[in-house]
Formats: structure tokens, C-alpha cells, sequence
């Protein structure tokens, strides 16, 4: 299998904060990675160097592709937003002032809203599509373009159980049919576990890597722990 992302003693930094040192990483094409850590543990800043958005960084970064999909935290869209739900997927290809798509863009919209079991809705207004829909257009606007690495930003956070194993469901079958690498940044542990073939965890300023089975381990720990917690307060 070919490597997507390898880091050697990688660092990431705002000015003089490092936030993150001493990486070394190695994501196989075709993983489907959690990306564990509490808030502020720098997640979001390692992503923004893997898409190039931040460049304060020493050590070394590999990323064997230049076609990323990021789906950012969910942001509501309100009722009154007039785009429909093709219309909206579409708006990823940046057409500025052309407001028609060709051929081939609409075969990609079409295909991209049959992955997130979106396509019976298409010609809906977004706005009036429910929280799991809106949640899965945001994920197809991010696959239009085909991506090789798709980064999921709790992307189940604002979903209920049923939505979240749905849209978790979507994302697997697509990972598995196409060899898509996904980095699924989420803290519901337990959730995910069933899901990836791994994890990166992201904890005092370091990061470490883990398989399937270490994944399962770790939730375990996590959940007992969990537990220990609710007895003491009880
Ligand atoms: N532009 C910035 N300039 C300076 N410091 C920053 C900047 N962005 C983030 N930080 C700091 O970097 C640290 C890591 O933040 P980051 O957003 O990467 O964490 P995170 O793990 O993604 O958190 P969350 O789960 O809350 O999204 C925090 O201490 C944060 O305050």
C-alpha cells in the first residue's frame, strides 16, 4: 500500500507556541483514521498544514496529493438559504460568475449526492433539508471533486445516533469502494471504533499513532475509566 501522509520530527507552530512536536506519522492511501484529542490539542492546526494553511511548521511533511476534501465543523443553514441541494454540492467547483454546470460537473454532482443517499432530494431547498441531510450535502460538496483524502471535522457531532451510524455507513462504503483515505476528527471514541483502521491521538503537544486492534484497546480503557468517574461522583 502507498503512503499519503508521512511526517519526520515535524512541528507546528503559531510564531514562538509550538503546538505540536516531535511528529512521526506514516497514513496508508485508503485508511480511514480517527483523529482523537481534547479541545486545543491541536487537531485542527495539523490538519490546516496537511491543506496548506498554515506554513509555520520545521521537520519534515509528505502529503501525496493535492486533492483534499475538508468538511469543516457543521454551520447551520437556515431555512430562508435559496440554493437547492445539487446547486449547493456544485458550489465547490468555483465558477464564479458562470451559473450553469457542464456535462461532466453534473455527472459529478449526481454521483457525489448518490454517495451521501442525497440524490432523491436533489432539486430540494437545503434549507429544508434536516440536520443528518445538510450534514451529508456538506460531505458531498467535499467529494464532487473526487477527492484521495477526505478530512471529516466532527462531522457526526450535531447528528443523532441513527444519523451518525448512517452517515459514518456513507463514508465507510465510499472508503472502502475507491481506496479514499479519510481522517475523521471526532471525540466519540466508541462510535468510530467500529469504523477505522486506526487512530491518531493528539495529546500534550505530541502524536501518536494506532491500529485497529489498538483503537479497541484504548476505547475500552477510555470507557472503564468513564465509568470509574460516574461511581465516584455517584
Ligand atoms: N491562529 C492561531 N494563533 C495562535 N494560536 C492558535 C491559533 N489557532 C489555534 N491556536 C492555539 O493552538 C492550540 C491548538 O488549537 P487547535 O484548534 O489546533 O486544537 P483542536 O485540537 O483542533 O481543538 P478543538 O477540538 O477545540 O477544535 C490551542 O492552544 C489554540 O489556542
Amino acid at each position: 500500500m502507498n503512503t499519503i501522509i508521512s511526517t519526520k520530527d515535524f512541528m507546528v507552530r503559531y510564531g514562538e507556541k509550538v503546538i505540536l512536536s516531535h511528529i512521526n506519522i506514516e497514513v496508508l492511501a485508503g485508511q480511514f483514521l480517527a483523529v482523537l484529542g481534547e479541545n486545543g490539542a491541536g487537531k485542527t492546526s495539523f490538519i490546516k498544514t496537511l491543506t496548506g494553511q498554515n506554513k509555520q511548521t520545521e521537520g519534515t511533511l509528505t502529503v501525496a496529493t493535492n486533492h483534499i476534501g475538508y468538511v469543516p465543523q457543521f454551520r447551520d443553514i437556515s431555512r430562508d438559504y435559496p440554493l437547492s441541494i445539487s446547486e449547493f454540492v456544485g458550489l465547490n467547483f468555483n465558477h464564479g460568475s458562470r451559473l450553469w454546470f457542464t456535462k461532466e460537473e453534473k455527472q459529478l454532482i449526481t454521483q457525489a449526492l448518490k454517495r451521501m443517499d442525497l440524490n432523491h432530494m436533489s432539486d430540494q431547498r437545503l434549507g429544508l433539508a434536516s440536520g443528518g441531510q445538510k450534514q451529508r450535502a456538506f460531505v458531498a460538496q467535499a467529494l464532487v471533486k473526487n477527492p484521495d483524502l477526505l478530512i471529516l471535522d466532527e462531522s457526526t457531532a450535531s447528528l443523532d445516533h441513527e444519523h451518525k451510524v448512517q452517515l459514518l455507513e456513507n463514508v465507510r462504503t465510499l472508503q472502502q469502494a475507491t481506496n479514499m483515505t479519510v481522517l475523521f476528527i471526532t471525540h466519540e471514541i466508541k462510535l468510530v471504533t467500529d469504523f477505522a483502521d486506526g487512530y491518531l491521538s493528539f495529546e500534550n503537544g505530541k502524536v501518536q499513532q494506532g491500529d485497529a486492534t489498538q483503537l479497541q484497546t484504548l476505547t475500552m480503557d477510555m470507557t472503564s475509566r468513564h465509568k470509574e468517574d460516574e461511581v465516584r461522583h455517584v
